[in-house]
């Protein structure tokens, strides 16, 4: 394939992305693409994504792969992942340009069933995604939203947890799973809660948990990992809406209904011809401050997807959070596409 860079769209931790022109008309891919490329220090975590992808083969709710290319530009090594483009980008970018209004609930709904269809194929292949969030769900020219971003996916195949010895944080603290920060399990279920995260943030504009800023983020793990709080379910949400939530904000996974059950839930289950298709008309307002996931973990509203891991062995929640919130401030360091906490 011959392709030619063009502007950059998007932003990873270790990666850019970009749109990419098909210069030889073969038919056998589009004339436009994305191009995810990263240097030799975010090498791995491409060839894993495209690794996942081709396991997973085609779903219509899962961006497609092209295929993965070398390239030396600028005199440095680049390694590209060819990806299906989406003209509009991310959801998260999609619900901030609302200013903090969140979508309609037909809407949501609609999208809901999309990530939900996207779940099941991922967890009936033996994957979890382990990184759901409004910034890893794509929004295309037609309104259809696809599951991006298989940077984090890991195959579970029963063992749901990827070390019993540590404490891990996978993803994004805001998705977190109750039973992710307690006991290290990554399986379908902890996206099924996340994916319950960003239904909230897609209909309120704001994110499931709210947190002070500035705050460290070790007090929202415990929020989640200890005791009954729930994410904030909003007032304006319809019942069925409010009810579906409840089903993925299960604290106990193996009740937590899953991708396959809520995809026979009311909220979900309609048919798309009923709903008007308002919101392709978005009003684009002034970006507003509105808290969004975080995107490194040296700012709490800024924090990024990432896995910390310390090696220590502690048996009890209360013990393995506690280890990581009491004392000085944690010794940050970052290596791959880790983050771990000494
Ligand atoms: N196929 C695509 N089409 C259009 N835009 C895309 C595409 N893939 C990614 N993007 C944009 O680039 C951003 C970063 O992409 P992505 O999340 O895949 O990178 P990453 O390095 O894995 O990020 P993270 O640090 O969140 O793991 C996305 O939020 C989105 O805005």
């Amino acid at each position: 394939m011959e392709w030619v860079r063009g502007e950059t769209v998007g932003f990873g931790t270790f990666s850019t992305v970009s749109v990419a022109t098909n210069t030889r008309d073969s038919g056998d891919f589009p004339a436009i693409m994305a191009v995810k490329s990263s240097d030799s220090y975010g090498a791995a975590s491409l060839s894993k994504e495209k690794s996942v992808l081709d396991s997973l083969g085609d779903c219509p709710e899962i961006v497609r792969c092209y295929g993965e290319d070398l390239t030396v530009e600028n005199g440095e090594k680049m390694h590209n992942l060819l990806l299906e483009y989406a003209s509009r980008g991310s959801l998260a970018t999609h619900v901030k340009k609302l200013g903090g209004e969140g979508l309609p609930e037909s809407t949501v709904r609609r999208h809901t069933g999309s990530v939900l269809r996207g779940l099941r194929h991922i967890h009936a292949i033996g994957f979890a995604h382990c990184d759901i969030k409004l910034g890893n769900i794509l929004l295309f020219n037609d309104g259809a939203v696809k599951i991006a971003d298989f940077g984090l996916a890991r195959r579970v195949d029963g063992d749901l947890t990827p070390s019993k010895k540590s404490v891990e944080i996978r993803g994004t603290p805001l998705y977190m799973a109750p039973e992710s920060v307690n006991e290290n399990e990554y399986g379908s279920a902890a996206d099924v809660w996340a994916l319950g995260c960003a239904v909230v943030e897609m209909f309120s504009g704001k994110t499931a948990w709210s947190v002070k800023e500035g705050s460290h983020f070790m007090s929202l793990l415990i929020r989640i990992g200890v005791g009954d709080e729930l994410p904030k379910i909003p007032e304006m949400l319809s019942e069925e809406g409010k009810d579906f939530l409840l089903k993925c904000f299960v604290k106990d996974p193996e009740k937590r209904w899953t991708a396959e059950m809520l995809l026979n839930h009311s909220f979900v289950a309609v048919d798309l011809e009923d709903y008007h298709r308002e919101d392709f008309v978005v009003k684009f307002k002034e970006e507003e401050k509105v808290l969004m996931s975080p995107k490194c973990p040296f700012e709490f509203h800024d924090w990024e997807s990432f896995t910390s891991d310390s090696h220590t062995s502690l048996d009890s929640p209360v013990e393995r959070l506690g280890s990581l919130v009491s004392g000085s401030s944690p010794d940050w360091s970052v290596g791959g596409s880790w983050v771990t906490v000494r």
